[in-house]
């Protein structure tokens, strides 16, 4: 069993580069699949989600070839199965984005049900609804979805109940194909759908209000293989920021990579906390704050306050001067991480959606476990201050979206490595 040791109390200085953005590189993955040829993705990040997409890709029919550790090239000319079978999509729901690109291109699809993770039930219900008023006749049988598209797909009008990011991204994905005009409204805006709008107009689509509530979209014949560089991911920016923000030095701790706008009720929160921060040239600089205001936040789709900065954010609230209240709007599951916390020391009451955080006036490091891809990371985090020795188990979750975590930190004067630990006689 591999964990994450953290001996808190080192100051981090320099700068740290970003990686792109997991939620990004999974859906222009998928998105090749429109497009048969050889589509070069650059900027990927090389993380375990990344592989279990370039699986689902494989087992289809498509080759891969790593160019290098961020390049890919994805050739689906020889694509010639339409099914994401149920221990890849097991291993990551993303594998569900696949859906949309395979109707507009095969006019079918076989989906594993993805069923509930441990953030909630986490439904697709929004992406058939959406699909079918495009045209897709649905069936479920033994837990596989069957998508069928055979009398083509039709461009329609179609109000999203709720702002779902990955029903936008199968929709637009499905549409681009779609006969006429495809219009979605409640549409979500993250950054990460812009970029995949952006590439499939390289590709020839007509995606225009990427971004915005309204997306409209003319479908088109056929799309082409392009080169594409993935958008930086702003929550593994957030993170390193939120790091800074506890342990750098007087010099600060540089950020790079991103783009700042992509975080800017992040930002926002952080000054009302009492950070401060500076862009660069390059991207943005963060100081370690004397003393952590407390703050009122609700998670809430972009641009409000990502849930997937939620945690990390909570660590400097767990130390502010105060009670802060954090409430979680996107997943009905996400507060496992105030738990471990309490554990180094965090005083924090969780009721509903719901978190009361008493500031405490420092962490002591303890055994932990990840709860999810970016509570282990807030784990790191709050290890770096914590007096003593953190040790975060179940780090399979961080690596699903942080690139070389351990070495990002260590580079910045962290004291951190990842350690095998020998199997316990219990085992
Ligand atoms: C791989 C990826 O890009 N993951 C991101 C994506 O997840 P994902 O695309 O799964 O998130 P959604 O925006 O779709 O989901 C938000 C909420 O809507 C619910 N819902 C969604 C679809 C649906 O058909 N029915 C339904 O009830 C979900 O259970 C959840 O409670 O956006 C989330 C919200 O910004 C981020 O936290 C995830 O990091
Ligand atoms: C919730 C997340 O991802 P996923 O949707 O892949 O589980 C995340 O990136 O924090």
């Amino acid at each position: 069993m591999d964990i994450i040791r953290v001996e808190g109390g080192h100051a981090i200085e320099g700068s740290v580069c970003v990686s792109g953005a997991k939620n990004s590189a999974l859906k222009l993955m998928a998105a090749t699949l429109l497009a048969p040829g050889k589509t070069t993705l650059t900027n990927v990040p090389n993380i375990s989600d990344v592989h279990v997409m370039g699986k689902v890709l494989k087992r289809m029919g498509a080759t891969i070839e790593v160019v290098d550790e961020h390049s890919l090239v994805i050739d689906t000319s020889s694509v010639d199965s339409w099914e994401a079978p149920y221990e890849l999509v097991a291993k990551m729901r993303a594998s569900t984005a696949v859906m949309g690109p395979l109707l507009g291109r095969f006019g079918r699809a076989k989906i594993a049900m993805p069923g509930g993770c441990n953030l909630g039930a986490r439904k697709i219900d929004m992406h058939i609804l959406g699909l079918e008023a495009l045209g897709v006749e649905f069936d479920t049988d033994h837990g596989y979805i069957y998508a069928d598209a055979s009398k083509g797909l039709t461009g329609t009008s179609v109000t999203l109940e709720f702002a779902s990011v990955g029903a936008t991204e199968n929709l637009i994905m499905a549409a681009v194909k779609a006969k006429g005009e495809t219009v979605i409204d409640n549409a979500a805006r993250e950054p990460e759908i812009v970029d995949l709008a952006n590439m499939l107009n390289k590709m020839g689509a007509k995606i225009t209000g990427a971004g915005t509530p309204v997306v409209t979209i003319e479908g088109v014949d056929e799309l082409h293989p392009v080169e594409h560089r993935v958008v930086g991911d702003r929550i593994e920016a957030g993170t390193f920021l939120v790091a800074g923000a506890i342990m750098a030095s007087e010099q600060g701790v540089e950020v790079t990579g991103f783009n700042p706008v992509h975080l800017g009720m992040v930002l926002r929160k952080m000054e009302l906390m009492g950070i401060r921060t500076e862009r660069t040239e390059n991207g943005m600089k963060v100081y370690r704050a004397d003393r952590i205001a407390p703050v009122d936040i609700q998670t809430l789709p972009f641009p409000g306050f990502p849930t997937d900065m939620q945690a990390q954010v909570m660590v400097l609230s767990a130390l502010a001067d105060g009670t802060s209240i954090i409430t979680e709007n996107i997943f009905e599951n996400r507060f496992m991480f105030a738990s471990e916390l309490s554990r180094m020391g965090a005083n924090i009451r969780v009721e509903d959606h719901h978190a009361l955080i008493h500031g405490v006036d420092g962490f002591s490091g303890a055994q932990v476990v990840s709860p999810d891809l970016r509570g282990g990371a807030a784990l790191v985090i709050a290890g770096l201050i914590a007096e003593g020795v953190t040790e975060v188990s179940a780090i399979h979750h961080i690596y699903r979206g942080y690139e070389r975590f351990v070495e990002k930190l260590t580079a910045l004067g962290a004291c951190v490595e990842r350690v095998t630990l020998p199997d316990s006689i219990d085992d």
